[in-house]
C-alpha cells in the first residue's frame, strides 16, 4: 500500500518532551530536526538524542526522517552516520541545490551502512529544495538517486534567496510549487509542501492546503500538532467523493467487458485521466483508513 505523506511533523531535535511524544498526534511522518530548529552549541546534544529515541522509542509504524545538517557544514558526516546507525527511514537533506549534493550524501549513506551491515539502499532519502538554484535545478535533483522518495520545498529560505517574503496567498511560491510538484511526478516520487509558520491564523492555513492540494502535492511539512488533523481533513477523500470513484471503476469495469474505453456516467464523459483519478481516490481512500475494499478483509 502507498505510503502517505500528507502530514510530516518537524520535531527540533533538542527537545526531549516533543521527541518522546512526537508519536502521538498522529502525523503521518515525524522529521526530527537536527538542522535550522538547533542552535550551533547544542549540534551535538541534539543528534546523541535524536540517535537514543530512534534506537530505543517505538513509533509504531510512523514514517521516521531526520533532517541533517548539509555535509558542507561541521556537523553533516556525524548526522548520517549516527541517524544511519540508528535505523532512521529517511534522511532528508536541506538546502539541495544540485544534483551532486544528493550524490555525496548518498555516498556518506552506503559507506555508512556498508560498514554496519545495514542492507545497502535501504536507507532512503528526501531532499529539500530551498533556494532559486534549487528550484532550477528540480527534476535533475529528483532523479538523482533511487533512494529518494520526494522532494520538498522549504519556503522560508527559498523567499530569502529570492530576495523576498512570504504573502498570505503565497504568489512568489507559485512558480516553486509547481516545478516541484512537476519534476516529483516526473520522476514518480512525493512532492511535499512547506511550512505554515503562523499558527494561530487557520484560515490562511486552510487556504493554503487546499491550494497545495490543488497544484498536486502528497502533503506538507507542519510544526505543531495543531496543524495535523487540518491537513488530513483536507487531503482526506470525502465519502460522497469515495462513492463516485467508485461508480467510476464500476462503471469502466462493464465498459470494458463490452470493449470500450469510454463511458456515459450522469451524463459526464469517462475515459481513462478520470479512471486513473478514481483509482488514486480509492488509493488514499484506503491508505487513510476510510475504505476497506472486501478483498482486504
Ligand atoms: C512553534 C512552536 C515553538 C510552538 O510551541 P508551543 O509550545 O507554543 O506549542 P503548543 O501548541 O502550545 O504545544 C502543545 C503541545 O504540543 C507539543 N508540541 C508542539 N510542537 C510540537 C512539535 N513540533 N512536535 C512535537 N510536539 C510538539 C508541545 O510540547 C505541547 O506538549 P505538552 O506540553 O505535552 O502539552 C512548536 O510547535 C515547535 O517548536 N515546532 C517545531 C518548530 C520547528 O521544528 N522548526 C523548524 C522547521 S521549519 C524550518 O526550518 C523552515 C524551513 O526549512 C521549513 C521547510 O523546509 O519546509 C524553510 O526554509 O521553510
Ligand atoms: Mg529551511
Amino acid at each position: 500500500m502507498k505510503r502517505l505523506r500528507r502530514t510530516m511533523l518537524f520535531v527540533p531535535g533538542n527537545s526531549p518532551g516533543m521527541i518522546r511524544d512526537a508519536h502521538i498526534y498522529g502525523s503521518d511522518s515525524i522529521m526530527f530536526d537536527l538542522e535550522d530548529s538547533v542552535a550551533l552549541g547544542e549540534k551535538d546534544a541534539a543528534r546523541h538524542l535524536v540517535y537514543q529515541a530512534l534506537k530505543f522509542i517505538d513509533y509504531g509504524n510512523i514514517e521516521k526522517v531526520v533532517r541533517v545538517n548539509p555535509l558542507n557544514t561541521a556537523y553533516g558526516k556525524d548526522d548520517i552516520e549516527a541517524m544511519v546507525c540508528a535505523g532512521v527511514d529517511v534522511i532528508r537533506l536541506p538546502k539541495t541545490e544540485t544534483p551532486q549534493d544528493i550524490l555525496d550524501t548518498e555516498n556518506a549513506i552506503t559507506e555508512i551502512e556498508k560498514k554496519t551491515g545495514i542492507e545497502i539502499g535501504s536507507t532512503k532519502m528526501m531532499a529539500a529544495i530551498e533556494s532559486a538554484l534549487g528550484v532550477v535545478n528540480a527534476y535533475p535533483i529528483a532523479i538523482s538517486s533511487k533512494r529518494l522518495v520526494g522532494i520538498a520545498l522549504g519556503a522560508e529560505d527559498y523567499t530569502a534567496s529570492l530576495k523576498t517574503t512570504r504573502s498570505l496567498d503565497g504568489t512568489e511560491l507559485f512558480f516553486a510549487r509547481s516545478q516541484i510538484v512537476v519534476a516529483a511526478r516526473a520522476a514518480g516520487i512525493d512532492a511535499i509542501d512547506t511550512v505554515f509558520s503562523n499558527l494561530n491564523d487557520m484560515e490562511t492555513f486552510e487556504k493554503e492546503i487546499r491550494l497545495i492540494k490543488q497544484l498536486g502535492f502528497d502533503g506538507k511539512s507542519v510544526i505543531n500538532p495543531r496543524q495535523i488533523d487540518v491537513v488530513h481533513k483536507i487531503f482526506n477523500p470525502t465519502e460522497k467523493e469515495i462513492e463516485k470513484a467508485l461508480r467510476i471503476l464500476e462503471a469502466m469495469r462493464e465498459a470494458e467487458t463490452k470493449g470500450s474505453g469510454v463511458v456515459n456516467l450522469d451524463g459526464k464523459m469517462i475515459d481513462k485521466p478520470v479512471l486513473l483519478r478514481a483509482e488514486r481516490m480509492i488509493d488514499m481512500a484506503i491508505a487513510s483508513g476510510m475504505y476497506y475494499p472486501d478483498d482486504m478483509e
